[in-house]
């Protein structure tokens, strides 16, 4: 059975802003994201993990990614890693962040703009006794764990934020058996994977193992546009880590990413439509709506 994701659930959920605190108090997110090919999935990602109140956002991405997003967002820290063949993170420099991140308490958040550089990286991420508090992984990250490149046993924590494309690669359905039972589909993920499962598209679904499935009701086809996904995978990892530290659960991170993403994007359709605006937009509108639930 569903149960629809309100306004009031989400204002319970979010973590708080608390006046004596500091970044500390807010997590830190590792983004592991683009490559030469998808730069832009990597700002998005890392200003949706910004926003979404991580106290610290680093990304670890190939240098000319890193200038871009700099030059967007200075607060962001830069891991620059020197560039493989395929254009993406090279996994010796991946290694050394895994073990450089080791005794640092971090949410990770892998896959956006990856590209074919996503199976080396996240078999040197997220290996055995992978050091992260959490994870949030979406795009190339998924589709090189469809594809058995790296280990299944995925860290505690963590949330995986398939569209109905990966989704079936990660069941080995088609995409139409998964569109036809989505709620099916995003409790295989779940108890598959061992991991809160939000299932993207119209009418998001989030589930846990053994728990709620969770129906977001907000967002609209103004979302249909690439670069929506790396948004609310950093929305969610930014949510994630500040969250982890108040006690609240990965399922919560989910349902308060998926419902924030859709009621920015309703605003943001009313004043730009959903024509014309861009995802990059859903930002001021994300500001707007957390002011008004208090955070
Ligand atoms: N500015 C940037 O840098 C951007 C970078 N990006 C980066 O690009 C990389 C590739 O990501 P991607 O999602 O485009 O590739 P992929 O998973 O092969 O999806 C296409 C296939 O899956 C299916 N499919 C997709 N959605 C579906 C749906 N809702 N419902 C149903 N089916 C759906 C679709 O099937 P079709 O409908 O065409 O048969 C098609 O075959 C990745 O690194 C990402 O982060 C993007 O985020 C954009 C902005
Ligand atoms: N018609 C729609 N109605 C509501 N939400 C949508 C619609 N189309 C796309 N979205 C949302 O937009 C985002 C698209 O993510 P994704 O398919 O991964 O795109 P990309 O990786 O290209 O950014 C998801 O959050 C999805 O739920």
């Amino acid at each position: 059975m569903q149960r629809e994701i309100t306004r009031e659930l989400v204002r319970r959920l979010l973590p708080g802003r608390m006046a004596e605190s500091n970044k500390g108090s807010y997590g830190s997110v590792l983004a592991a994201a683009g490559s030469m090919a998808y730069r832009g999935a990597a700002a998005l990602c890392t200003e949706g993990a910004l926003r979404g109140g991580a106290g610290l956002v680093y990304l670890a991405s190939v240098e000319p990614v890193i200038q871009l997003v700099l030059s967007r967002t200075p607060e962001c820290c830069a891991c620059g890693c020197r560039t493989a063949a395929n254009g993406g993170i090279h996994p010796q420099d991946a290694d050394a962040l895994r073990r450089w991140f080791a005794d640092r308490p971090t949410v990770l958040l892998a896959g956006p703009g990856l590209g074919e550089s996503a199976a080396d990286v996240c078999k040197a991420l997220l290996g055995r006794n992978a050091p992260w508090a959490g994870a949030v992984l979406d795009a190339d990250a998924l589709n090189a764990l469809a594809a058995g490149k790296y280990r299944g046993d995925l860290p505690a924590n963590t949330i995986m934020t398939p569209h109905p494309g990966e989704a079936a690669r990660l069941l080995g359905l088609t995409v139409p058996e998964v569109q036809a039972d989505r709620e099916g589909a995003a409790v295989s993920l779940a108890e598959k994977y061992h991991c809160v499962a939000v299932l993207k598209g119209h009418h998001t679904l989030v589930a846990a193992p053994g728990g709620t499935v969770w129906r977001n009701e907000t967002g609209n086809a103004g979302l249909a546009k690439g670069g929506s996904g790396d948004i609310l995978a950093g929305l969610t990892a930014g949510l994630l880590a500040a969250g982890l530290k108040q006690g609240r659960t990965p399922e919560n991170a989910a349902v308060c990413a998926v419902w924030l993403h859709g009621a920015a994007a309703d605003r943001c359709a009313k004043r730009r439509s959903m024509t014309a605006m861009l995802p990059g937009d859903l930002f001021e509108d994300l500001g707007w709506i957390l002011g008004e639930l208090g955070r």
